[in-house]
């Protein structure tokens, strides 16, 4: 029997920042980290390959920049490169925190990114915005407007449901 799908209305989406960490692109984890969010049904919309500086990362993590563990994360995150991305989707915020897991890979189940791939909270492979208004402020720091591509993905009827809007 053949579904017959109504086109969807155009929805308020929610987008989050994804950053592989030094760690993660020097482990060649690349790959299978975004392969998780596209496995999810998520969609990548803005992706780069970057050098952090001091002072974008002391906004970024301006909740802890004045943590006495800061220069160890400073450190680390300006060791190599970072693959930064940002997705798209219902709850994709929420829904990565908990793909990723706990901040301490110790603590974090097997399962999650840093459950998997980490042990140690200095090195935990991957960052997520916690909150949305967190993620509008950091895709705003590491992302240039013409950057974000809105494009449609053919897969949408079959990944949201269409009368999420009308519930
Ligand atoms: N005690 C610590 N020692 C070393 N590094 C730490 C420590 N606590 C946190 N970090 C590092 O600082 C980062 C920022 O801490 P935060 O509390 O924001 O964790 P998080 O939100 O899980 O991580 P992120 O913001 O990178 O996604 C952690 O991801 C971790 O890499
Ligand atoms: N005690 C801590 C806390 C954070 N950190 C680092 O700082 C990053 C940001 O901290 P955070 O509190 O925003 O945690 P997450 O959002 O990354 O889970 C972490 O991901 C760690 O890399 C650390 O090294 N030691
Ligand atoms: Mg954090």
């Amino acid at each position: 029997m053949w579904l017959t799908l109504p086109s969807l209305p155009v929805r308020a989406t929610e987008h989050t920042l994804i950053a592989v960490k030094p760690d993660g692109v020097q482990r060649r984890l690349v790959g299978q980290i975004i392969h998780r969010f596209e496995q999810r049904g998520f969609k990548l919309v803005g992706l780069k390959m970057m050098q952090a500086s001091e002072d974008l990362l002391s906004e970024h993590y301006r909740e802890i920049v004045k943590k006495p563990f800061y220069p160890l994360v400073r450190a680390y995150m300006t060791a190599g490169p970072v693959i930064v991305m940002v997705w798209e989707g219902s709850n994709v915020v929420q829904s990565s925190r908990k793909m990723v897991g706990p901040t301490n890979g110790a603590e974090a189940q097997a399962g999650t990114i840093r459950g998997d791939f980490s042990f140690h909270v200095g090195r935990n492979v991957v960052h997520a915005s916690d909150s949305t208004e967190g993620a509008q402020r950091e895709i705003g720091l590491w992302f240039q407007e013409n950057e974000l591509l809105n494009w449609e993905s053919c897969d949408q009827d079959w990944t949201i449901e269409a009368n999420e809007d009308k519930q």
